[in-house]
């Protein structure tokens, strides 16, 4: 297992590129299996875990998938299978996002049923729902979620119950290849929506609305493969920005889009940031001391959820009590007990975490107990005493580009290492089994 080793107090300084957004290039490649015809050319890809196990859901329904220097070429032309067995929703609920397309392609779509996970239940009633309401049989069973329909898809008018960004493309994406109009009422409104919007009508479809509370799609016959340039990860900036202020670094962040950071900007200059736009991108520059803040997560436009542990991190280095309300998901605080170890005085009541600063961390072995969670850590690390050892990294696999190449390229300390026990143990492990061949 690997492990990433941060020894903190160095500012952070000069520039830092940021990657393609994996919440917007996931559903483009869900999206992508809907073409009849042509390639896609997908731009900007992010090399992420989560990328290689969407590609390797599509791969497993006879799409060819090529990948060469952030680029995805994607051929879905020839026949499809319509089942994304659990190997792949387990690593990656994002898998639910082909139900849609194959469901509007084939009239059928078979998905292992994800399960909760760190950060809450997350079910997926809504996306249901929404194929439902177009005419199709949904049917939950043996670990599985099978959707089938008679004929095409017929267009609804469909309301979500919450915003979900999942439930919006999911359904947004089997609505593009249904018979007539489909109005889908309180979607989520996250740029990644916009960005698939985009993708799809490149593709031929018919959607107007992305991004407002209400979405338009007029079915179309069929989907073509097209070129599109993945959207900066906002939250990666986001991610990038918590890192500049809490060293007190002077950091110029190219990609980071301001429209799209507007509830993250703004918090973070309560806290007494400075935030310049600048031609490619925003300029951070942290303060002497930073203030506490209150911040409530929210859909899009409000603040989001996958910044709120780093946001948290901040808040332990803030002068006075900052409350910090998680109202997107019923279960992610998982990190404060992890903050608690590096010295953090968090306590939780309800949906709130009640953050009181500024504390000494201290450097300690925490567990990354979600993606957003290890971010938080890393950016803890930079100001800790002595050494901070993150473990658990797949999670931070999942979402972060070389998020230690591209802090030691800013000036932080900080190293990825491979466990020596686990590397002794893998040792003795191939030495037992040489043994063992050689006595055959
Ligand atoms: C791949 C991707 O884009 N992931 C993002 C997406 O996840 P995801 O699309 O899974 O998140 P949703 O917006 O669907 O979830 C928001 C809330 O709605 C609830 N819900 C959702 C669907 C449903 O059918 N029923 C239901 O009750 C969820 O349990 C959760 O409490 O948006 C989240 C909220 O901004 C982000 O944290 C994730 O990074
Ligand atoms: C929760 C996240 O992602 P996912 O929906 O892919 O689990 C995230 O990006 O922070």
């Amino acid at each position: 297992m690997d492990k990433i080793i941060v020894s903190g107090g160095r500012q952070l300084k000069g520039t830092v590129k940021v990657s393609g957004a994996k919440n917007a290039v996931l559903p483009v490649i869900a999206a992508s299996i809907m073409a009849s015809e042509g390639k896609s050319v997908i731009h900007e890809v992010p090399a992420l875990a989560d990328v290689e196990t969407m590609s390797e859901v599509i791969r497993n329904m006879n799409v060819n998938v090529l990948s060469h220097d952030h680029t995805l070429v994607i051929d879905s032309a020839r026949p499809l299978t319509t089942e994304a067995p659990l190997e792949y929703v387990r690593k990656m609920r994002a898998s639910v996002l082909v139900l849609g397309p194959l469901l509007a392609r084939y009239g059928h779509a078979k998905v292992a049923m994800p399960g909760g996970c760190a950060i809450g239940s997350r079910p997926i009633d809504q996306h249901l729902k929404g194929f439902e309401a177009m005419g199709a049989k949904v049917h939950v069973g043996n670990g599985f979620v099978e959707a089938y329909t008679d004929g095409r898809l017929k267009g609804a008018k469909i309301y979500l119950d919450v915003p979900s960004v999942g439930a919006t493309e999911n359904v947004m994406m089997a609505a593009a290849l249904a018979e007539g109009k489909t109005i889908l009422e309180n979607c989520a409104r996250e740029p990644e929506i916009v960005d698939l919007a985009n993708f799809l009508n490149k593709m031929g479809a018919k959607v107007i609305g992305a991004g407002t509370e209400t979405i338009k799609i007029e079915g179309v016959d069929s989907l073509k493969g097209t070129e599109h340039t993945t959207i900066p990860d906002r939250i990666e900036a986001g991610t990038f920005m918590a890192a500049a202020a809490i060293t007190r670094g002077n950091v110029y962040i190219k990609g980071a889009v301001a429209d799209h950071l507007t509830s993250t900007i703004s918090k973070l200059e309560e806290m007494g940031v400075i935030i310049e736009e600048e031609e490619e991108g925003l300029r951070v520059i942290g303060p002497e001391e930073l203030k506490s803040v209150n911040v409530k997560t929210l859909p899009y436009p409000g603040f989001p959820t996958d910044m709120q542990p780093q946001i948290m991190t901040l808040a332990m280095k803030a002068e006075g009590t900052s409350v910090i309300s998680e109202t997107v998901f019923e279960n992610r605080f998982m990190h404060v007990e992890e903050f608690g170890r590096i010295n953090g005085n968090i306590r939780i009541e309800g949906r709130s975490a009640i953050v009181e600063g500024p504390v000494d961390l201290q450097g300690a072995e925490v567990t990354a107990t979600d993606l957003r969670a290890a971010a938080a850590l890393i950016i803890a690390g930079l100001v800790a005493d002595g050494y901070t050892r993150v473990t658990e990294l797949k999670h931070l696999d999942r979402g972060y580009v070389n998020i230690v190449g591209k802090l030691k390229q800013l000036g932080a300390d900080i190293i990825r290492v491979r466990d020596a026990s686990e590397e002794q143990e893998e040792e003795e492990v191939m030495t037992e089994a040489d043994d063992q061949i050689s006595s055959l």
